[in-house]
């Protein structure tokens, strides 16, 4: 029996992707560290582009090149639609209607086009555009007090809540965190524990065998949030629900997406499945997805621009060009400024805020590269490793805003340009990339624009702490300090 096993096994694994020998019982888990898309990366120097692991009783592959991500992401498709759901995420009530987690099904197809067509068009975006301009404007007013007085800001925190101000602003036309920054609020509170929760290493993932004891209590300690969530949720719906009885004929709505969601539900139809319960899945989806990864490029693109003060000059000279020193940035300038664009752009380059995408599991057994990728083996996207590899880019580890001035290499193409894929590839890439895209420009434009900003004493721009943590997202280890200073306009 032993050797029916043993050579079922090997059998099965033939054509695997190379990689690690690993232990047993615990596999390759022990080799990932503190950094598992660093690690990843140095194993594909030395196995190639395309690597296996076990992790656990988990088969993982790990793509790190265009070629092979272009060949698991546009050629098979097909085969990689759905994820794996992290015991972290399947703890929320009604996991399956979210968006970035329920399988690619005729449920999925309705959100994700509803997402794509409704809100984050260019035209459902223009329209609410002067939501979020006042936001921005709320957080120079409180960046202006902090400046008269020169007291340090925490650029993560203050852009974690204006960016869950901004998505709120978009999602139900309300804010949602102390727009004056004096109080933590809950929901601020609510969505970082979420956050950290879904941040730790769980045991459960790793060997499913154990799910149902939650070992570390993880499943049971972020039900909690979630829950409350979708009870904040609740009460923001059921006032809107009563506010459109009462307008009922009337033309006169928010015309936010909670609007376009409650049209959904009112149309009844079952296939695409919208009622109040299935919506707050798909909204909760929106504040976990959009804020921190959103918050957390604006502090990295700070801590480079600190580290690099000609190309914040030259950021800030761009500005004053185009929009002068009277006036206020507004999300409409964001087209006219391409520097500040590539800024961006060369951030996400080097600091992915989802450095491994989001996970995919293999459909059906798929062939790549010369190998077999067994069907339900995870699949990761080193997109960090591809950003930084000499092969694709020259001088990958500079900080170089310019490299995207000439070249037509863009987020925004999607499936195009695979050794640049931030907000992912294929048919599940970031469908927020828009709304992204317009709100760390706009939120670092008014940064750059608004002050000149100066290290806490003994801090100098070379020895500024650069040094990554993973998570949920890639943050940075050491919170980023600075001091705003008004510029004289
Ligand atoms: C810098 C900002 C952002 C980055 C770098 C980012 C990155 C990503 C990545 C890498 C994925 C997975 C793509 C794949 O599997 O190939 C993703 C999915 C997703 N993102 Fe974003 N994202 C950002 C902002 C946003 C915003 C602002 C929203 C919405 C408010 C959003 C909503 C989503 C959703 C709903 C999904 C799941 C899509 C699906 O599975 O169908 N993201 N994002």
């Amino acid at each position: 029996i032993i050797r029916f096993f043993h050579n079922r096994h090997r059998h099965r694994n033939k054509n695997q992707p190379p990689g690690p020998t690993g232990l047993p019982i615990i596999g390759n888990l022990h080799q990932l560290g503190s950094k598992p898309h660093s690690t990843l990366s140095s194993l594909a120097q030395t196995y190639g582009p395309l690597i296996s692991l076990r992790l656990g009783s988990v088969t993982v592959a790990v793509a790190s090149s265009p070629a092979t991500v272009q060949e698991l992401l546009q050629k098979n498709d097909q085969s990689f639609t759905n994820r794996p759901i992290p015991d972290s995420v399947a703890a929320q009530p009604n996991v399956n209607h979210t968006l970035a987690w329920s399988p690619a099904d005729m449920r999925w197809r309705n959100r994700r086009r509803i997402c794509t067509t409704q809100i984050f068009s260019n035209h459902c975006l223009d329209l609410l555009q002067h939501l979020r301009n006042e936001k921005v404007e709320q957080l120079l007013h409180h960046l202006r007090k902090q400046a008269s007085t020169e007291t340090v800001v925490n650029v993560g925190e203050v852009a974690f809540a204006t960016m869950l101000n901004l998505v709120s602003n978009t999602v139900f036309s309300e804010d949602m965190v102390d727009p004056e920054f004096e109080s933590a609020g809950e929901l601020k509170d609510l969505v970082w524990r979420i956050m950290e929760d879904a941040g730790k290493v769980n045991l459960s993932d790793y060997f499913p065998v154990l799910k149902r004891f939650d070992l570390q209590g993880v499943r049971k300690h972020v039900r909690v949030s979630y829950v409350r969530l979708h009870e904040i949720f609740d009460d923001m719906i059921k006032k809107r629900i009563r506010k459109r009885e009462s307008l009922s004929g009337s033309t006169s709505r928010d015309g936010d997406f909670l609007d376009v969601l409650l049209d959904q539900c009112q149309q009844d139809d079952e296939a695409s499945d919208f009622t109040v319960e299935s919506i707050k899945p798909l909204i909760l989806d929106l504040f976990i997805a959009g804020s921190d990864t959103s918050a957390s490029t604006t502090e990295w693109a700070m801590a480079e621009l600190v580290k690099n003060p000609e190309i914040m000059q030259k950021a800030r000279e761009e500005l004053i060009q185009v929009i002068g020193t009277n006036n206020e940035v507004k999300e409409s300038d964001i087209p006219r400024l391409p520097y500040m664009q590539a800024i961006v752009k060369e951030t996400l380059r080097l600091h992915p805020p989802a450095p491994l995408l989001l996970p995919y599991v293999a459909g059906n057994d798929v062939e790549a590269s010369g190998y077999t990728i067994n069907k339900g083996t995870q699949v990761l996207i080193n997109a960090w490793s591809i950003g930084r590899n000499h092969e694709f880019w020259d001088d990958p580890l500079l900080f170089q805003p310019e490299r995207f001035l000439s070249s037509n290499i863009d987020y925004s193409k999607g499936s195009k340009d695979f050794q640049y894929i931030p907000f992912g590839a294929g048919r599940r890439i970031c469908p927020g990339l828009p709304l992204a895209h317009r709100m760390i420009n706009l939120m670092l434009a008014a940064f750059i624009h608004s002050f000149e900003w100066k290290l806490p004493e003994g801090v100098t721009p070379h020895k500024l702490d650069m040094n990554e943590q993973y998570g949920i997202t890639l943050k940075k280890l050491a919170p980023l300090y600075v001091i705003p200073l008004s510029l004289s306009t």
